[in-house]
């Protein structure tokens, strides 16, 4: 098997970016113009690629963006007084604080901080409450979420299907999960993570694998029941000399090896990457909209 289907991030993602744009107009049309802050402590990187990528998604797209850059020695007050602020902000429907702050901020404490009328990531305990009981007025976490799009796009049958999900985070593995096996979904899911035992064979169980590890290439051939769907959360960079950078990006799977034997596979960059960015999108709108109703 070897007619496998790239699933492209990107195309999709500009697709939901095409309806987030439609809907900007309608909201101005009302007078909103939805508003997002995105709140970055320190100099990652990493984090500064990202937070520019959704700035400039926004600029883009026509909605507010307030990008906001902290020093890394930003105490803990200060980042609640931000927060705070930014939840007195009419002009601001989401808030965003990147992932991961230095290691002296309680992120858990900051996340609680955040209005979850304005939690556009999902990670407030009200809206994983919600995502638990399934109610449609919290905000869904945008990687899993954009994950749960391109299944759908690739025209994914997830009702009845094998899901094997590798990690529990509660930004990536544990709300994967509860979208998978919920009502209208109906996968059979299975979770796995640093304490499971046999990882390759829970894994060839699966019609579906979602990998959300953070290991290069952990996901190998002998490890996917051929014509399996796989969707690769991990972005890895690893050494490359060649490279521009000195780094490539990789995922959770070893794609070459893996995507002759699959169905359909996502590629990294290029898969979910770009999706995250166009759900944090919506959901701001979906902010904006139930705000200002
Ligand atoms: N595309 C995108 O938009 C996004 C991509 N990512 C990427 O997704 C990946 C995962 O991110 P995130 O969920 O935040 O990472 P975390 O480190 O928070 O979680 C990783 C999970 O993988 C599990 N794990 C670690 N090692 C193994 C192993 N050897 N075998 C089985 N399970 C293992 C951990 O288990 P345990 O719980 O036992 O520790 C944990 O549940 C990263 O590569 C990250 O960069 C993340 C967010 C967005
Ligand atoms: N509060 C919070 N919310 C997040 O949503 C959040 C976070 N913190 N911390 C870090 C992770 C990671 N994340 C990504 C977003 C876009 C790409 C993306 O666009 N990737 C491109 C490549 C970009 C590149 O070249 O580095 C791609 O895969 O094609 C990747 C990863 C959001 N995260």
């Amino acid at each position: 098997m070897s007619d496998f289907k790239i699933i492209d991030g990107k195309a999709v993602a500009a697709s939901v970016l095409d309806e987030v744009r439609a809907e900007t107009a309608e909201l101005k049309a009302r007078g909103v113009t939805p508003g997002l802050a995105v709140v970055l402590v320190g100099e990652d990187p990493a984090s500064k690629v990202y937070v520019g990528a959704k700035d400039r998604t926004c600029r883009d797209l026509g909605l507010y963006s307030r990008k906001i850059t902290l020093p890394t020695e930003t105490t803990q007050e200060e980042l609640l007084a931000v927060v705070r602020e930014l939840n007195a902000d009419p002009l601001i429907h989401g808030i965003l604080v990147q992932s991961p702050p230095p290691k002296h901020i309680n992120e858990e404490e900051i996340i609680r901080a955040i209005d979850p009328r304005k939690d556009v990531d999902g990670f407030h305990p009200q809206n994983v409450a919600k995502l638990a009981l399934e109610d449609p007025s919290g905000f869904v976490p945008c990687t899993p979420a954009g994950s749960m799009r391109l299944l759908a796009s690739a025209g994914v049958q997830t009702s009845g299907a094998e899901a094997v999900v590798i990690g529990r985070s509660m930004i990536v593995g544990k709300p994967m999960a509860l979208l998978l096996m919920a009502k209208g979904s109906d996968a059979t899911v299975t979770v796995a993570h640093s304490r499971s035992k046999d990882l390759p064979a829970i894994c060839r169980r699966a019609d579906i694998v979602i990998a959300a590890v953070g290991r290069p290439e952990m996901v190998k051939a002998d490890w996917v029941k051929p014509g399996a769907v796989v969707i690769d959360v991990g972005i890895n960079r690893v050494e490359d000399a060649t490279a521009k950078n000195g780094y490539r990006l990789t995922g959770d799977v070893a794609y070459d090896e893996v995507a002759p034997k699959c169905a359909a596979i996502t590629p990294v960059p290029g898969g979910v990457g770009p999706m995250t960015i166009a759900m944090l999108m919506k959901n701001t709108l979906q902010a904006a909209r139930q705000l200002t109703a």
